[in-house]
């Protein structure tokens, strides 16, 4: 009974208790009613999934997966947009300078390749005009795929765009079996991306650099180069010159460019060097233009008296791009070929005053020895109109491969300046032409530009042309005798002038030493 007094004492303070906390509790809902009516289904909903997701990545997440190869073997590869506002243009731009940076133009790189690919493939297709270069570039809807064979094994691609914290993220996406997880890796993709760089490369706009003049201080907003965009016209066919001599340039240059692993294997810079030589207006300039069209590659024209000295036309030099014909114009002019430049004091030049300090060595140690640490492969060309005053430093084989001569226009030359300008293979006239420049030397410029002043009289009558340009070359013959004929007297009056100076300080010195003589006996 004492028992029963006891409990039923314990069991009323219990039952007191669960009042008490029922009360309370009662209080609180009754105090937090509107709050709990919203907390209670977000609880009721995202506590167990919460609950949920870590079981499932800290237990399940590897089984499953397991799991989920065994029924999906798909692998996907996303190759994001790197998000610039202009991707293609920093493609270029990194590109261009050697390629520093490559790893960020994977997109573009897979979006060029896809481009190609998915025109044939595709059925509904985004065309965009090109940021740089011709055309259009034409890309895959979204949501569309395109399949593409390699090695026997098929690749699936689709363009895909996903929100990602409030943007839109584009993406290329690969999908393919896992089974050619290693084919993908080492050889689909850099095979995408090689033949995706060589699109790029193909489609860009060609450029025509030159360089700013350097700064006595460095700062990170001086662009080296300023160029334009380079759209020469002139081609090997439109290059007047000895068929023979083309075609061995053509074939030299057709060589150079395969020769890649070749100078790889050698371990030597993937250069090569031309000299080219001859009057003015023997096409110097437009044989250059002909070689950048014929090899597709940019041009660098390195004014040397805008360098300040050796370590900014390294710097200068160390930015040019692959696939770039370095010219240096009439060299003779731009250096000190005889002295070395760094035994002066700065700022001094062969006139005395400033100007740059550019050495012979330090642009051929540049040429020599730094590019191959660049890579890529590069034509340099030095111009001269006068090779016999150029150190043989310079000039020997090995640093200038090949050697070429700019003559005057003769027979063969002339016909492709006619077939330019006139539009004819063949004329009877054309054996008078012919007559006129084998004896004299007059140079292609002198040719096309009296076709030229014949063309504006007649735009079509090709005879009339020829006998004007008949006329107008037995003129400058004469004038090319008068010419010769005044140098040769001038020349003549010098030479006797120095013979009578030379005659007279004889005199002088036998009367100075007669004098001294008698001076003695005195
Ligand atoms: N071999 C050539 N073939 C076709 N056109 C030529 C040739 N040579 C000269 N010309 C014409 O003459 C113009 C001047 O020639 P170019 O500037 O190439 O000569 P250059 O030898 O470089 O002269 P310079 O030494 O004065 O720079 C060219 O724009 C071109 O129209």
């Amino acid at each position: 009974m004492a028992a029963t007094a006891a409990e039923t004492a314990g069991g009323g303070r219990v039952v007191r208790w669960r009042r008490w906390t029922f009360a309370s509790l009662g209080a609180l809902m009754s105090n937090l009613g509107p709050v709990w009516f919203l907390v209670a289904p977000l609880l009721a909903a995202y506590a167990p999934r919460r609950l949920l997701l870590t079981y499932f990545n800290l237990v399940l997440r590897r089984r499953a997966r397991r799991l989920l190869a065994a029924v999906d073997p798909y692998v996907t590869v996303d190759i994001p947009d790197p998000g610039a506002a202009d991707a293609h243009q920093q493609y270029h731009h990194r590109s261009r300078l050697g390629g520093r940076g490559a790893g960020d133009n994977a997109y573009e790189e897979v979006k060029a390749y896809l481009s190609a690919a998915c025109s044939s493939e595709a059925r509904e297709l985004r065309a965009e005009a090109a940021a740089e270069g011709r055309g259009l570039v034409v890309s895959m809807r979204d949501g569309q795929d395109v399949a593409d064979e390699f090695r026997g094994a098929t690749m699936w691609w689709s363009s895909v765009d996903e929100e990602q914290q409030g943007n839109t993220r584009r993406s290329q996406r690969l999908t393919f079996h896992q089974r050619h997880r290693r084919l993908v890796v080492d050889e689909y993709l850099p095979h995408v991306r090689r033949r995706g760089r060589e699109l790029l490369f193909h489609n860009r706009r060609r450029r025509l650099y030159t360089n700013n003049k350097s700064l006595s201080y460095s700062s990170v907003y001086h662009k080296a180069w300023s160029y334009v965009n380079f759209d020469h016209p002139t081609t090997f066919e439109t290059l007047a010159m000895e068929p023979a001599k083309k075609a061995a340039i053509m074939e030299d240059l057709d060589a150079f460019r395969r020769s890649g692993e070749f100078y790889r294997r050698a371990g030597k810079p993937w250069k090569r060097g031309y000299l080219l030589h001859g009057p003015p207006g023997t096409g110097k300039s437009t044989m250059i233009a002909a070689m950048a069209n014929y090899l597709d590659y940019d041009i660098y024209d390195v004014e040397l008296t805008m360098v300040n000295d050796n370590n900014d036309l390294r710097k200068l030099l160390i930015e040019t791009t692959s696939k770039s014909i370095v010219v240096i114009e009439d060299i003779d002019c731009s250096l000190d070929l005889t002295g070395d430049r760094a035994t002066r004091r700065p700022g001094e030049t062969r006139g005395g005053g400033g100007g740059s300090m550019v050495t012979l060595s330090g642009l051929l140690n540049f040429i020599d020895g730094l590019w191959s640490a660049s890579g890529g492969e590069r034509v340099v060309v030095f111009t001269t109109n006068h090779v016999e005053k150029l150190d043989p430093a310079l000039i020997r084989r090995g640093r200038m491969d090949m050697h070429i001569e700019m003559s005057y226009c003769r027979a063969a030359a002339f016909r492709t300046l006619a077939k330019n300008y006139l539009d004819v293979d063949a004329h009877h006239l054309f054996d008078a032409v012919d007559d006129i420049l084998d004896k004299e030397d007059i140079t292609p410029a002198d040719v096309a530009e009296c076709l030229m002043a014949a063309k504006r009289s007649s735009d079509s009558d090709v005879t009339f042309s020829l006998e004007f340009l008949i006329d107008e070359l037995k003129k400058r013959a004469m004038e090319n005798a008068r010419v010769a004929a005044e140098a040769k007297a001038r020349a003549e009056a010098e030479a006797e002038a120095q013979a009578m100076a030379d005659d007279d300080s004889e005199e002088d010195d036998d009367d100075y030493s007669d004098d001294y003589t008698d001076d003695d006996d005195d």
